[in-house]
């Protein structure tokens, strides 16, 4: 079976002491309460990386992940993070694509395949976001839309590097707007994802990979969500800066 995974995403939230805070009450939480062989991931900014994965070392259920990483291995990029410099410090995860990046750093598709490549190079497991604009869901081109995505920043990818991938489908409507995109809506996406990557890999890795959903997503509504035979678990924004709630998600899979 696929893994189950659930990520918070913290976004340019929390100071240095604020992050260790919260991340020091969702690790005793996860202890206690998750039963389940999920996956708890924390996406925090680059300040905290170091500390968290020294505070989660040896506790397999929760894993450290970056938000960004640059396209380039190593050079002169002032201000910016290398997956290189990521993996060094203990986290196995990166967010690539999130819409905000896409919209507020204008990075493309092209952009996203060179990332890609750069942070499985440095033995990080990309969690690779899509997912269309509310006009462009009015416009029904939302699936021509999530073809080209995968299409073009991810799909140049052989089966081993893909398989090391999770994808979460975070329509950009739903994303901090408290509106979320129904249990119907995100398993047709999802529904549709599996299919492409089965068309372009096989049945095989599509069965394995694990597609998150992302967008408004809360410990009310998660359960629904995640019941969906083809969402595999949640990309979490303002309800992961809580530990309650973001532990009560993580739980949906116990
Ligand atoms: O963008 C998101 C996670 O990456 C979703 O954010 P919200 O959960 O705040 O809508």
């Amino acid at each position: 079976m696929r893994k189950k995974i659930v990520a918070g995403n913290w976004k340019m939230n929390m100071d240095y002491n604020e992050g260790l805070s919260l991340f020091s009450e969702v690790i005793n939480m996860v202890k206690d309460e998750v039963t389940g062989q999920q996956q708890a991931v924390v996406c925090s900014p680059f300040i905290h990386l170091h500390s968290l994965a020294q505070m989660a070392k040896g506790y397999g259920k929760i894993a450290i992940g970056a938000q960004n990483a640059h396209q380039a291995e190593s050079g002169a990029y002032t201000g910016e993070i290398s997956a290189k410099m990521i993996n060094s410090v203990g986290a196995t995860y990166v967010i690539l694509g999130h819409s905000e990046r896409r919209q507020y750093f204008g990075e493309n598709n092209a952009l996203l395949a060179k990332k890609t490549d750069t942070v499985l190079a440095n033995g990080l497991r990309p969690i690779f976001c899509i997912g269309e604009t509310l006009d462009e869901r009015n416009a029904e081109k939302h699936f021509d839309i999530i073809k080209s995505q995968l299409a073009e920043g991810v799909f140049h990818l052989d089966e081993a590097h893909f398989s090391q991938l999770v994808i979460a489908y975070e329509p950009v409507w739903a994303i901090g707007t408290g509106v979320t995109a129904t249990s119907a809506q995100a398993q047709e996406i999802h529904a549709f994802i599996r299919q492409e990557i089965a068309a372009k890999y096989n049945d095989t890795v599509a069965g394995h990979t694990t597609i998150l959903y992302g967008g408004s997503c809360n410990p009310k509504n998660a359960p629904e969500l995640f019941a969906q035979p083809d969402i595999d678990g949640g990309l979490i924004g303002g309800a992961s800066l809580k530990s309650r709630d973001f532990v009560d998600i993580v739980k949906v899979f116990n």
